[in-house]
């Protein structure tokens, strides 16, 4: 790896055959990887309100209660058969697209995008019933971030192929095929990981200092 000084009298292409990501004043730019469902969406609670909306007559669990990642999971647990009904709400069609966006979040990522040497994205995995869910993701990133927004999104089932500085995500373990990601995984505090304890650092929310953590993960320039 070259000093950075000496990157910086370099031309831009030869910037990044040399595997550095630099702005044109020199300073290395940070590349944050945002979350969609449970960071940006509101995955949980539109989850809970079309369940109890489809089966009325049926047990469910409120976001108190719920604990671990897979709402399936825990559905099925309390009785077998809620599991794919459960699996039946996000399949639906609309169901990505009507996600609420969490407190703030739309305008976190707004203004994160317009941060000097800050590039965004949205890394996000759809389901693998395809029918409604990554058509929806792309409607949703325009309906509430901008058309322009959608040369940012990044679908994705590994994420750790992914490479970024940071990843805000709710998902406790984010495995892949590559077992040393670039990424450090900041978990995003939700109903299901509240009582986890996890080594990663968190984000509590979007009213968390999330300014502070990036400025964080930003090398002084040389
Ligand atoms: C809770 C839960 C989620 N899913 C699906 C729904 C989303 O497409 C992904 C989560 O994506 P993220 O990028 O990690 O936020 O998983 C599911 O299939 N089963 C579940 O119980
Ligand atoms: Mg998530």
């Amino acid at each position: 790896m070259l000093p950075s000084r000496l990157l910086r009298s370099l031309h831009h292409p030869l910037r990044r055959i040399c595997g550095v990501n630099m702005s044109s004043s020199g300073e290395k730019r940070l590349r944050v990887l945002v979350d969609m469902d449970g960071v940006l969406a509101d995955f949980e609670g539109g989850f809970l309100r079309k369940f109890r909306a489809r089966f009325p007559q049926e047990p469910f669990i409120s976001l108190e209660e719920r604990r671990g990642f897979w709402v399936s999971a825990q559905y099925g647990e309390l009785r077998e058969d809620l599991c794919d009904k459960a699996i039946s709400i996000w399949e639906s069609k609309d169901f990505f697209l009507e996600l609420e966006p969490l407190p703030g979040a739309v305008e976190v990522v707004k203004q994160m995008s317009q941060m000097e040497n800050t590039d965004v994205f949205i890394c996000t995995s759809p389901i693998k019933r395809y029918q409604h869910c990554p058509q929806e993701k792309y409607a949703w990133v325009e309906k509430h971030l901008g058309h322009d927004f959608l040369d940012q999104v990044i679908l994705t089932r590994d994420k750790t192929l992914v490479s970024g500085d940071i990843l805000i995500d709710d998902k406790p373990d984010i495995l892949g095929v590559e077992s040393s990601p670039s990424w450090e995984h900041i978990l995003f505090s939700a109903c299901h990981n509240l009582h986890q304890n996890c080594p990663q650092r968190r984000l509590t929310s979007w009213a968390d200092d999330w300014r502070s953590l990036l400025d964080s993960k930003r090398t002084p320039d040389l």
